[in-house]
């Protein structure tokens, strides 16, 4: 039984066939991965089975039926439901007011819905709470929302676009069973990843796309990761570098107590640490980075291993300079730049790969070469003296892409109009080529496939052996672990704990994250670690000054 069969898909866009005569056939209750490098046409080709582009040639069956779409509506009609790597949920409502909103007229909005919500969950096993609030809730919960929702639609076909990418070893095993759950139910799932592991774990059939076209499927239980990317890459892979320390004694940065108030806090007390912390025992306000204090060397990769949400924004944010510090010292190379503004710090050079490529990173309706000067507007080759100098941005935007492979028709396309990968592979290019002495590094492979993602280390380790020192955040415990010379885990934007990339395996780590929030860590000496910082935060009470405490 075929739950899905695409037939000769061709998508042409100005310059660029992302989609040649594809083929791909999905069987029902089944979970179907689709690979390829970035720019394969990947994305592409779901959102022409969800009704969002229209493919200029081939044919799409659900359930054995020939059908065109004209909007997602149309799809969702046929049971076609998808969730998208950035998640749509509104976070001032509910769960159950977002998975309810813009389908009251399936299971009205009253006892009705929270029923179908609450069997749905029961059903799939996904655990969803229907009256918290979504800003209450981490990435996983977000994304269990998510997937209820489409269910709740009446999907039995799910297009999930890399739902890995943002969850931890634990939440990625707790995702692969409820997908488990739904292909027993005889739904079938469609999934995009670059995690070739995780593909061979949970997929049932595999599809892989190459530069636009279907190479060929894999059988998972008779694939190697390497094998995998081989056939998407269409020829052997390098073998990666291995890599030696090359940490030195010399400070690039030096953080002493950096401390960030939330957003919603009004101190009155700036600048003044004493002040600050009274306020805060009065709790009158709120510390998002909490007296956060590291160093890090020449040659040195320090990573911050920690569930989104615990103050790695405004960590990064403080050290570009896109926030204040309000209170605590920043030092580069010696000099105390917590009031530089981020022009100076970047042109003094502190690279910046940031978090959310499309609102911080790239100006998504403007060319490449303008997206090449972004952030560097002073500076060579995008500036002569006080002039812009274009010819220079445009040259120096052809050598990124060359040297980069960003897959792109030309340096005049949109930003939008590349896929999510090469877009990543601009910003990093873009980054890279002002050699930095600081390299603030969130999630620098986030959506990038595996060779690029190898491309990308070695680059950074090639820096690191020259002195570059880099702050690395990211959500991929493999790279943290595999990139890192130390790591911090952050938690309630504290650092709570060191690990040892050498030894920590990404379980562990994964549990050192998630466990700080829950007290469950299976690494004796990270909970030990994570134990003596929460007795150091709140003195044990003495049942004597128990009662001043009330009175304060
Ligand atoms: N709206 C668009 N306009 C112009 N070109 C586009 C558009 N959307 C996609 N493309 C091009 O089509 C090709 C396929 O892109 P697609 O996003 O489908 O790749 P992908 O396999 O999903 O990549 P990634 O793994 O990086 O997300 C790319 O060359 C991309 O630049």
């Amino acid at each position: 039984m075929t739950a899905v069969e695409l037939a000769g898909i061709t998508k042409r866009f100005p310059g660029v066939v992302a989609n040649h005569d594809i083929h791909l056939s999905v069987r029902k209750g089944t979970v179907h991965a689709l690979v390829g490098e970035n720019g394969a046409g990947k994305s592409t080709l779901m959102k022409i089975l969800y009704g969002m582009q229209k493919p200029d040639e081939g044919t799409i069956a659900v359930n054995g039926e020939q059908v065109t779409f004209s909007s997602p509506a149309d799809a969702i009609v046929r049971g076609i439901g998808m969730v998208h790597q950035h998640f749509m949920l509104a976070d001032n409502l509910t769960v159950l007011e977002n998975v309810v909103l813009g389908s009251e007229k399936l299971h009205g909005i009253g006892s009705k819905a929270r029923r179908t919500i609450l069997d749905l969950s029961k059903r799939y096993g996904l655990g969803v709470r229907p009256d918290v609030l979504v800003e209450e809730l981490g990435v996983a919960d977000r994304q269990r929302v998510e997937i209820l929702k489409v269910l709740y639609r009446g999907a039995r076909i799910l297009i999930l676009d890399e739902p890995t990418a943002v969850l931890v070893p634990q939440e990625v095993d707790a995702l692969f069973d409820n997908l488990r759950e739904l292909k027993a139910e005889g739904l079938s799932v469609i999934f995009i990843s670059h995690k070739l592991g995780e593909v061979l774990s949970v997929a049932d059939d595999i599809t892989v796309i190459r530069r636009g076209t279907t190479v060929g499927t894999a059988v998972p239980s008779e694939t190697t990761p390497r094998q995998l990317a081989e056939l998407m890459v269409g020829s052997e892979l390098p073998t990666p570098e291995t890599s030696e320390s090359t940490v030195t004694d010399k400070p690039v940065i030096e953080v002493e107590d950096l401390t960030v108030l939330s957003a919603d806090s009004v101190s009155t007390g700036k600048g003044s640490a004493s002040l600050l912390m009274d306020q805060v025992e009065r709790g009158a306000v709120r510390l998002v980075l909490d007296h956060v204090s590291f160093t890090i060397h020449a040659g040195e990769v320090m990573g911050i291993a920690g569930v989104e949400g615990n103050g790695q924004t405004e960590l990064i944010d403080a050290l570009i300079g896109l926030k204040n510090a309000d209170a605590g010292v920043i030092r580069f190379t010696g000099d105390d730049i917590t009031s530089w503004s981020t022009r100076k710090r970047r042109e003094q050079g502190i690279g910046y790969i940031p978090e959310d490529r499309h609102r911080h990173g790239l100006l998504l309706e403007s060319p490449l070469w303008e997206n090449r000067i972004l952030g560097h507007v002073t500076e060579r080759p995008n500036a002569k003296g006080i002039w812009l100098d274009i010819k220079g941005a445009q040259e120096d935007t052809r050598r990124i892409v060359e040297a980069y492979d960003v897959r792109t028709p030309s340096i005049d396309v949109t930003a939008a109009s590349l896929s999510g990968g090469n877009q990543q592979k601009l910003i990093v290019g873009r980054e890279m080529s002002h050699k930095p002495r600081f390299l603030i590094a969130a999630h620098p492979t986030r959506g990038v496939d595996v060779g690029a993602q190898a491309a990308i280390w070695d680059l950074i380790r090639a820096a690191r052996r020259e002195g570059l020192a880099v702050l690395l955040i990211s959500a991929d415990l493999d790279e943290l672990i595999g990139l890192s010379d130390t790591l911090r885990v952050i938690y309630n934007g504290k650092l709570v704990a060191d690990a040892d990339p050498a030894t920590i395996t990404p379980e562990e780590l994964g549990s050192a994250m998630t466990g700080a929030a829950s007290g469950h860590l299976e690494n004796e000496e990270l909970a030990e670690q994570v134990e003596l910082a929460e007795q150091a935060e709140s003195p044990a009470q003495t049942p004597a000054d128990a009662p001043e405490d009330e009175a304060r």
